[in-house]
């Protein structure tokens, strides 16, 4: 690192895609993996995500195979069960090459193209360990930016049998960041109703 970098500057960041669910409401099928338009809902996501980060990885507890073929790497979580988006994280956090770790999930196809500039924005504004995204007075809780050092804090709070994001959010004093201004964006697949309704993504 230059000791001539300013104070504020942004360190580095990993992109991980969530794609470690269960898919229950689109018939227990892996989500990440469903046709959208001729290509799987997890590569359109990818597209958006990959230009906004220095490293990008895939988090998925089936079909790895599958997942590496779209060209990036993958890894499961280190909690087994499936118990939510934060086991997710959590490997996510152990796996990361960089200081901070944005994530979101592989069911959304429209995602911001500048989710990753905005919620670092404010990261740093606030000199928080973790942001998140809000839409019409509701966190996006799956779109976050974390610190890498907040592994421990929240292994404690898996360890401890939380699971419910918002909750752990709370504890760590996540920054809310609006999005109205591209709530569409957000929109994610998953039922096979909203799969035929989606349409297609523009380009990112
Ligand atoms: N790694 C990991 N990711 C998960 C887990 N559960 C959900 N996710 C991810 O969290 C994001 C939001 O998940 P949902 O769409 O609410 O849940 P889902 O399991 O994919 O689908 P449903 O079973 O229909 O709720 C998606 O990116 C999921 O892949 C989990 O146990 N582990
Ligand atoms: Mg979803």
């Amino acid at each position: 690192m230059s000791s001539t970098a300013p104070p504020s500057s942004l360190p580095a960041i990993t992109g991980v895609l969530l794609a470690g669910g269960q898919g229950s409401r689109m018939g227990g099928v892996d989500k990440g993996l469903v046709t959208l338009d001729g290509k799987p809902m997890a590569a359109w996501a990818l597209a958006r995500l990959a230009p906004q980060v220095d490293e990008l990885l895939i988090n998925a507890n089936r079909n790895a195979e599958a997942y590496a073929a779209l060209g990036y790497p993958v890894f499961g979580d280190d909690i087994p069960g499936q118990p939510g988006p934060l086991a997710g994280l959590h490997a996510a956090l152990l796996q990361a090459r960089h200081p901070l770790v944005a994530t979101a999930p592989c069911d959304s196809p429209f995602l911001p193209t500048d989710l990753v500039a905005r919620l670092s924005a404010a990261l740093l504004a606030a000199g928080a360990g973790l942001a998140v995204a809000r839409t019409e007075g509701r966190s996006q809780p799956v779109f976050c930016l974390c610190r890498r050092e907040l592994a421990g804090s929240l292994r404690a709070f898996l360890d401890g049998g939380g699971r419910k994001v918002s909750q752990w959010h709370a504890a760590v004093k996540a920054v809310e960041v609006d999005f109205d201004d591209v709530a569409a964006a957000f929109r994610n697949i998953n039922t096979p109703e909203e799969l035929a309704a989606a349409g297609r993504p523009p380009a990112p």
